[in-house]
């Protein structure tokens, strides 16, 4: 749709995309909003997490001081109720949904029921809710895993929806895949700017270190650190090692969440990746050098792989304005610094 409005006009002040001297591809939309000021009440839903923690960090940093957040233990989002009662009292302008039930390849193959029943509830009610007391713009976070299985790679936003699902997360995929349809939908129902963002795999400070359902980098920081203390002369990760992952710093997709909430306005989903992939099996060798483990990695192949490859093709939101900064290997070390301050406090 190359002479297609532009809402509101865009900021180099072409008012159709045909006219627009920024980069767009895909023939989406800007925005020109006036970005959000630090007098913006901004809810960020899941402001313990990995994602909502570095946002919180992000917007305090700039002066953001109506910053909105409140943990699980004192607003439950899949209770439709307490979460209109929560936005009637508290008001917010823009939410930012980082809530949700998350977790590594294997919780999601145990527990594939919770994953649709949780995210379902929390997103519909956010959205929902969102919609009912005018909440002025709307981030949701999808993730790359929620492309088909075997997607062309680079993956392009268009991929979406075009082939089946990696099975070891079909459950969480199906409930996130209803969050941007329902991101959508509102667009064209009711006119308004909520938008979703679709970030790759992401690590950083905050992180979910419990063996049992996190990811593959802060499982492996914690292994391999646990095997450096205890002289263990070999540490076995999942998998064959073979799989590729595009990593991506928290402070990174935090800073595109803000860029994204200020700068776009289309119907679909924007990837947030770091631009690049690496193999699992090195992924593990930059972690044990990171650490300080000097033994042998073995791998256990009874464990599933999981998808073989998630490099999102990032054109769009480069586009756009917006590119990640931290390189892989520095963004390890800061975060296993961040685990060394934080074992004894830490989450989970
Ligand atoms: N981590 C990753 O690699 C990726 C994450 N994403 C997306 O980013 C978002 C945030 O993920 P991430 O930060 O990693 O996840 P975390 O598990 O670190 O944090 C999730 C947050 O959601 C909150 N939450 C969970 N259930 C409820 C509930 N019933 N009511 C209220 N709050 C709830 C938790 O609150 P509390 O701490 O108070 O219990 C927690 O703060 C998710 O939508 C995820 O899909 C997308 C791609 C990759
Ligand atoms: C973000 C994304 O995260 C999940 O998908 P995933 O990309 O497969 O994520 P993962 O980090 O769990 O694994 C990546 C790879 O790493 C290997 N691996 C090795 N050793 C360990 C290890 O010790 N733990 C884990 N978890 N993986 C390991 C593992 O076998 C796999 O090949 C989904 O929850 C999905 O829903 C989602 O949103």
């Amino acid at each position: 749709m190359p002479d297609a409005a532009i809402r509101g006009g865009c900021r180099c002040g072409a008012r159709r995309i045909a006219e627009c001297t920024h980069p767009i591809e895909y023939g989406r939309t800007v925005t020109n909003f006036p970005p959000m000021s630090p007098s913006t009440r901004i809810y960020i839903a899941g402001h313990q997490g990995l994602v909502g923690s570095a946002l919180w960090r992000h917007f305090t940093a700039r002066g953001f001081e109506n910053l909105i957040g409140l943990g699980s233990s004192e607003l439950d989002l899949r209770d439709a109720g307490a979460t209109a009662a929560f936005f009637r009292a508290t008001r917010p302008q823009v939410v930012i949904d980082a809530a949700a039930r998350v977790g590594g390849i294997a919780a999601n193959a145990l527990r594939p029921a919770d994953f649709v029943s949780d995210n379902l509830r929390i997103q519909l009610n956010l959205l929902d809710t969102a919609v009912a007391s005018g909440v002025e713009r709307f981030l949701f976070l999808g993730s790359s895993c929620i492309y088909p299985k075997f997607a062309a790679q680079p993956i392009r936003e268009e991929a979406l929806l075009t082939g089946p699902l990696e099975e070891s997360n079909e459950g969480y995929a199906v409930a996130k895949l209803a969050g941007i349809a329902q991101v959508t939908a509102i667009r064209r129902q009711h006119g308004l700017p909520y938008v979703s963002a679709m970030p790759t795999n992401l690590y950083g400070p905050g992180d979910n270190f419990s063996p049992h359902d996190s990811h593959v980098v802060p499982a492996m920081i914690r292994r391999f650190h646990e095997a450096m203390l205890a002289d263990i002369p070999h540490v076995t990760c999942w998998g064959t090692g073979l799989p590729r992952r595009d990593l991506l710093h928290v402070d990174d997709a935090a800073e595109a969440c803000h860029f994204l909430l200020d700068h776009y306005d289309g119907d679909g989903p924007v990837n947030v990746g770091s631009g690049t992939d690496i193999p699992i099996s090195e992924i593990a060798h930059i972690i044990a050098e990171a650490v300080g483990y000097d033994g042998e990695i073995r791998w256990d192949t009874s464990r599933p792989d999981g998808t073989p490859r998630k490099l999102l093709d990032v054109r769009h939101l480069a586009g756009l304005g917006w590119s990640a900064k931290t390189p892989f290997a520095e963004g390890i070390k800061t975060t296993y610094d961040w685990f060394l301050a934080h074992q004894d406090t830490y989450r989970r």
